[in-house]
């Protein structure tokens, strides 16, 4: 439930990390400060940023240095580990191949999944089999990224179950059968900067990535310094800027964790506008559910106090695949 918004909170989850497998930290009043602060991000944007996070800023910056070495190869060897349906939609697309609602993206971009192996999930997950395609060069790709996937999955466990104090939930909410199991999505992102001649800009367009929600729980988003460009919008459609905040995550809810809330907290609509001179690399890690749960309102009280349940249910991998779909439409 978006309000009027006009910028996003920073969040310091310290004390939240430090007690996050605590079966008592829902007591803790250093957690439960951190609680209120997320539910307050939750509730108002839909996104915040968190500091304290514990993951070394030097690895943040690593994994945004190999992407944009890898964006710099030539065309030829980015191809080599192109997307295809028969990758189970993992590996590199060219700038303009990723389609939001109709309209191509200014960016280029490798898409990893988590490994779903064969008849894992039937025929929900069938089209999403396959394992990781990783570059060759960059030499240490592959590791790098499998680092930082492990370090990512382990902050947003503990943030869930902060989110899920705050829902009024206990923190094991998004354990077990709805999130105990994790499926990620990573996208590696690369953004041209805009050329100018005479001050007018000569590209057809500067939409980095259309206005879209992201599909499963929570996003943790590392962006690169010095380069302004992802806007959210806010209740009455203003764009409100996310400008980097160097050594934090941008975070922001996804399509499931609104279900969840029962509508309590929006996955708020962004986009990213790049207008600068600079090539700008992200790399967007997502925290989803268990792939095949079906999602529905929590039962807590406080989902109960917004009303009656809002949402029908969804099943995760259902959402991801119709959206995987319609990504890559001609
Ligand atoms: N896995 C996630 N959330 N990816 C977000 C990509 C957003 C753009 C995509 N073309 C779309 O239309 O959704
Ligand atoms: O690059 C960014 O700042 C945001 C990318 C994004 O929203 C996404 O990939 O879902
Ligand atoms: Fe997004």
């Amino acid at each position: 439930m978006a309000t009027d918004f006009s910028s996003i909170p920073i969040i310091n989850i310290s004390a939240l990390l430090a007690k996050s497998d605590d079966p008592k930290m829902g007591e803790d009043p250093c957690v439960l400060e951190v609680v209120r602060q997320l539910d307050k991000a939750c509730t108002e944007a839909g996104f915040f940023y968190v500091k304290g996070h514990g993951i070394p800023e030097t690895l943040l910056g690593a994994v945004k240095d190999i992407t944009r070495r890898f964006f710099e190869l030539p065309y030829e060897e980015k191809a080599q580990i192109k997307m295809t349906p028969a990758t189970g939609f993992r590996g590199y697309q060219m700038i303009g191949e990723n389609i939001t609602k109709g309209v191509p993206d200014m960016h280029e971009a490798i898409d990893c999944y988590r490994e779903v192996t064969k008849g894992m999930y039937g025929d929900l997950g069938k089209q999403m089999e396959g394992c990781n395609q990783w570059p060759q060069n960059p030499q240490k790709f592959k590791g790098l990224m499998e680092e930082y996937v492990s370090l990512c999955t382990e902050l947003a466990r503990k943030i869930m179950r902060g989110i899920a104090l705050a829902l009024g939930g206990s923190p094991d909410e998004f354990e077990g059968q709805r999130a105990g199991d994790p499926f990620w999505v990573m996208r590696l992102i690369g953004y041209p900067g805009v050329s100018t001649v005479n001050g007018t800009n000569v590209q057809k367009n500067d939409i980095g990535c259309g206005p879209h929600t992201d599909y499963g729980l929570l996003t943790l988003l590392n962006q690169a310094d010095g380069i302004n460009a992802l806007q959210v919008r806010n209740k009455s459609g203003d764009w409100i800027s996310a400008p980097p905040v160097p050594g934090s995550f941008v975070c922001n809810i996804g399509d499931m964790l609104k279900i969840y809330s029962n509508g309590l907290y929006e996955s708020t609509l962004h986009r990213v506008i790049n207008n600068s001179p600079k090539y700008r690399v992200s790399v967007v890690f997502f925290y989803e559910t268990n792939f095949d749960t079906a999602v529905e309102p929590l039962d807590t009280w406080k989902t109960r106090a917004n009303g009656t349940k809002k949402f029908e249910r969804a099943v995760y991998g259902e959402h991801l695949i119709s959206k995987v779909l319609t990504n890559f439409v001609e």
